[in-house]
């Protein structure tokens, strides 16, 4: 299903990279390949390669073209994939009869969805389809995202699929119509930044803790104007599914995107993909994606190292993915920033959590255990779940849930008895979907609980009104569903 044009535009940056009089981030090379018009003002008209669509931001967006008469231009570009509203309880009845949905909002956008796929002829994995998934899962998992290619979704966490080396990016909703009915959309260029992680990562520390540190580090709008991207030891040494977890969270840091660029492990990752090219124009497409990396020399106009080495498992305290500590730290003491507004925010933070400054993490009791979202539900994270959940008990008085990202995520695991060995432990093993990363379908945190949650954001009602989140890894998820409290789970499993 390899798309025809991609490829002899592909041939165009290599061409800008050669003739370029200076080296090329990554970034930049992606951008040139695709400008096909700039404007005087430095606004650029921008090709785009890819476009997911879910149930949530494109209503509206179908129902513009069809108020205008306007068609898809290229539904061959485009994938469909139903995952917000659905619920994670079985699909289909004993006899294999789809269930209805109860909650008449969420049957609504799901069944707009399907309509729209039907009348435009968008490809569509159907929610009873064995592919569906979190569309930032699904994707990479279907080899729908490339490297070098441009991909946008009516959704901010589209920065995951930078992790293949894609300039990937969340548009709003007239956005989604925009490239719907054109395939392109307006754009300024970016500032570019480096996130250098260099060092290894210690025991029990994994790529959520390192996207969290990250953010603790820069601020949720440290990023902010700018595409990022990760280099560095520790980010070559991650797998795939770790790059997409980092990814994942540049917009929780303020970037449009968040870049890393493709090597042997991401080739290896997508061949064989049912949506990656085959044959001679794989070889062909990896001659290609060889020239993406930033030339040596080449300028970011900003640049943070981090050593990887230092990285601790982490978590977040507060309402803001940037309130991390270390699970050996405190609570903070609001009076502790400089920053008034910051101050401020981390009293209001702190009565929302119900969190006094000075506790230690380590030990505040959890209800509710999330391992799932399209940051942390790949089979790496549910096998490093699994790992610590294996042989033990969910502690009494906490509900844990593992969602896999996909139906394929799903299976896979399945197949290697990590759903045995999450149902032995008391986990819930569910269908897949965002589920309880967000509050819109029915998987919802109580007011006034807490949750240990695999998911990207710790904002205010986030995973249900009053829910009180503690962003953290996979395996610090797991920990905490089988001690019930908020545990460093080196001391679990060392
Ligand atoms: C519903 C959707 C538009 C939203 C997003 O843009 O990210 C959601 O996926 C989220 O994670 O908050
Ligand atoms: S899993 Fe969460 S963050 Fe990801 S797309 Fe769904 S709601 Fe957004």
């Amino acid at each position: 299903m390899l798309r025809e044009d991609l490829h002899p535009r592909t041939d165009a940056f290599i061409s800008a990279g050669i003739m370029a009089s200076r080296p090329l981030t990554l970034y930049e090379k992606i951008w040139a390949d695709h400008v096909i018009e700039r404007r005087d003002d430095g606004t650029c008209l921008i090709y785009i390669d890819r476009h997911l669509v879910h149930e949530v931001t494109s209503p509206q967006a179908f129902a513009g073209l069809a108020a205008n008469g306007r068609r898809v231009r290229r539904p061959d570009l485009t994938l469909a994939v139903p995952d917000h509203n659905l619920p994670t309880s079985p699909r289909v009845d004993a006899n294999g009869h789809p269930l209805p949905i109860a909650d008449p909002e969420s049957a609504n956008q799901l069944a707009a969805l399907r309509a729209n796929v039907a009348a435009f002829g968008v490809p569509y994995i159907d929610a009873l389809a064995p592919e569906q998934g979190i569309v930032h899962v699904v994707g990479p998992e279907q080899g729908f995202t490339l490297p070098g290619t441009t991909l946008v979704c009516g959704d901010s966490h589209t920065s995951a699929h930078g992790a293949l080396g894609a300039l990937a990016f969340g548009i709003g909703t007239s956005e989604v119509e925009h490239v719907l009915a054109t395939q392109t959309l307006l754009l300024k260029q970016s500032k570019t930044m480096e996130i250098r992680i260099d060092g290894t990562l210690g025991f029990g520390v994994s790529a959520k803790d390192v996207v969290l540190a990250i953010i603790g580090r820069i601020g949720a709008a440290g990023g902010t104007g700018y595409v990022v991207e990760y280099t560095g030891e520790v980010i070559r040494a991650l797998s795939v599914e770790g790059r997409l977890t980092v990814s994942n969270m540049s917009i929780e840091g303020g970037a449009r995107a968040g870049l890393i660029a493709p090597d042997e492990m991401t080739f290896a990752y997508l061949k064989g993909r049912p949506m990656a090219p085959a044959g001679e124009l794989w070889d062909r497409a990896v001659a290609q994606w060889r020239h993406l990396p930033s030339d040596p020399g080449a300028q970011y106009d900003a640049t943070v190292r981090i050593d990887g080495s230092a990285i601790a498992p982490s978590l977040t305290w507060g309402t803001s993915p940037e309130d991390v500590v270390p699970i050996t730290g405190v609570v903070p003491d609001p009076d502790s920033f400089a920053d008034p507004a910051k101050r401020d925010s981390a009293r209001k933070s702190l009565h929302y959590m119900g969190l006094t400054p000075g506790t230690a993490m380590q030990g505040v009791a959890v209800g509710h255990v999330f391992i799932g979202s399209c940051t942390n539900s790949r089979i790496e994270d549910l096998r490093a779940a699994a790992a610590v959940a294996s042989g033990r008990r969910v502690a009494d008085g906490v509900r844990a849930m593992v969602v896999p990202g996909s139906g394929l995520v799903k299976r896979q695991a399945e197949a290697e008895g990590l759903d045995r060995v999450f149902t032995a432990a008391g986990f819930e093993w569910r269908e897949p979907g965002c589920s309880m990363c967000l509050a819109m379908n029915p998987d919802k945190v109580p007011p006034g609980e807490r949750c240990a949650s695999t998911s990207n954001r710790n904002f205010v009602g986030r995973q249900g009104p009053g829910a009180r989140t503690h962003l953290l890894s996979p395996a610090m998820a797991a920990a905490a569903a089988v001690t019930g409290r908020l545990a460093d789970v080196r001391e679990l499993m060392g």
